[in-house]
């Protein structure tokens, strides 16, 4: 058996390195893009934007010593970490260690932002292996929305499956048709598929959910400026597929007419087990009186937390999420829980408004952030930055065909995806317990 090949680093060199052509590349870049570039406009930016300014930077790559980094706490993890050459600070925020029942887990809390839970290295290996498989091959397609298919007919078996066959000549290779014929007059302006679109929304509870939920929500208008095009072409493309209760992104509410699609019973467990790991006594113990709380919450989530929806989103390394609240859930307080997975990533999270400067965290594969309670449930959160050449060892590990891993033979395919790819499965429960919400998911 060969060695395993491993990817990552560009053959353009490291950033880091003011000698490497990248260096000078990304700096010569630089030069071009700020050179009429107006500095006033600093001036307005809220702390929150500036945030983002910082980390979003090409040239210089952003210093990470603000940066909160507790994978530097883990040995094991050092290859992983020394690979990219990014490299944040284990004490650069004020930091708890909540003690765990069981050695191999840990469990950290950030006092500035009660109900923020980092669980690093959560997921083991073979877990992240298979979620993201889940994620491409079983999530990326019907029933779920994804972003593609307000301007594609996308194919009955999912992208990526089309894309696999294609690339495995194992099938015609098809091109998936834009929703609108080019040249007809039927169109809108909306954009090509890109970032993540910002509305501001009526944050829900119970006593406007109705309300909510009786709104129209129109079909997204789809892309005159569609082309019919490959899969391979539109992989790149796919941000985001739902999961459980469909979202509506237009007007940020679920639709709850279309019923519910499982939430899949692999990241359920998941994400089950990572809210009953954490000792939320400890988290919440001294919290008793804080407004925002329902009558029954943090001390009854080991049996009552319940996901029922999510997005699992898909970054290439150039994308990144602006700050916001993800307020339309009716359950203001239970767990929000975060999984990461590929390349890392700086995700930020701040307070009730944008005018908090937020703390930035290092989150890499495997790690688990969970969002819990009315302070961090509703507190600004993004990520202004994916991580280049981040890819962990253990997803970069390509098994021999013929080899004794036969398991892996398809690793591949999702390998070579991978390399520019963070995916990040952003798990909620819409309804708090024992709301009855009315309707009849279609399960
Ligand atoms: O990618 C992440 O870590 C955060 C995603 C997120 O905030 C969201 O999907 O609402
Ligand atoms: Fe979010």
């Amino acid at each position: 058996m060969s060695p395993a090949p491993t990817t990552t680093t560009s053959s353009a060199g490291n950033i880091h390195d003011p000698t490497s052509p990248a260096y000078k590349k990304a700096k010569k870049q630089h030069i071009k893009t700020t050179r009429n570039r107006d500095k006033e406009i600093d001036l307005d930016w809220t702390p929150f934007r500036a945030a983002e300014k910082k980390y979003k930077a090409k040239f210089p790559p952003p210093d990470l010593t603000d940066v909160l980094d507790l994978g530097l706490l883990d040995e094991k993890r050092e290859d992983e970490i020394t690979q990219g050459g990014w490299r944040g600070k284990s004490d650069a925020v004020e930091v708890e260690e909540v003690p765990m029942g069981k050695a191999a887990i840990r469990a950290f809390v950030i006092p500035r932002i009660p109900g923020l839970v980092v669980l690093p290295s959560f997921v083991t290996a073979q877990e992240q292996k298979d979620l993201v498989r889940w994620s491409l091959r079983d999530q990326a397609g019907h029933p779920n929305d994804t972003n593609l298919d307000a301007h594609y007919l996308l194919p009955e078996e999912g992208l990526w499956n089309a894309y696999t066959k294609s690339n495995r000549n194992q099938g015609p290779d098809t091109l998936v048709q834009p929703r609108i014929i080019a040249g007809s007059s039927s169109g809108s302006d909306a954009d090509l598929p890109g970032p993540r679109k910002l509305i501001s929304n009526t944050p829900a509870n119970p006593d406007n959910f109705h309300i909510l939920t009786s709104s129209p929500k129109p079909p997204p208008a789809p892309s005159p400026a569609a082309q019919p095009s490959s899969p391979a072409l539109l992989i790149p493309k796919l941000r985001w597929a739902n999961i459980g209760w469909s979202y509506h992104w237009g007007s940020k509410q679920y639709d709850f007419t279309k019923g519910k699609a499982p939430v899949g019973e692999n990241v359920r467990n998941l994400c089950k087990r990572a809210v009953s790991a954490v000792n939320w006594e400890q988290v919440f113990g001294n919290q008793e009186h804080a407004d925002g709380w329902g009558d029954d919450d943090w001390r009854t989530w080991e049996e009552t937390y319940e996901p029922d929806a999510g997005i699992v989103n898909f970054y290439q390394t150039k994308d990144t999420l602006m700050a916001h609240v993800d307020r339309s859930e009716v359950c203001a307080t239970s767990p929000l829980v975060s999984i990461s997975l590929g390349n890392a990533a700086i995700f930020l999270i701040g307070g009730l408004t944008r005018d908090t400067a937020p703390i930035p965290i290092l989150v890499r594969s495997g790690d688990v952030i969970i969002m819990s309670g009315p302070a961090c449930r509703r507190a600004y959160h993004g990520v202004p930055r994916i991580l280049d050449n981040t890819l962990p060892p253990h997803l970069s590990h390509i098994a021999d065909e013929g080899g004794d891993d036969h398991e892996d033979g398809d690793w591949v395919e999702y390998e070579r995806y991978m390399r520019t790819t963070r995916i990040n499965i952003n798990v909620r429960q819409v309804f708090p317990k024992g709301f009855d919400p009315g309707v009849h998911p279609a399960e």
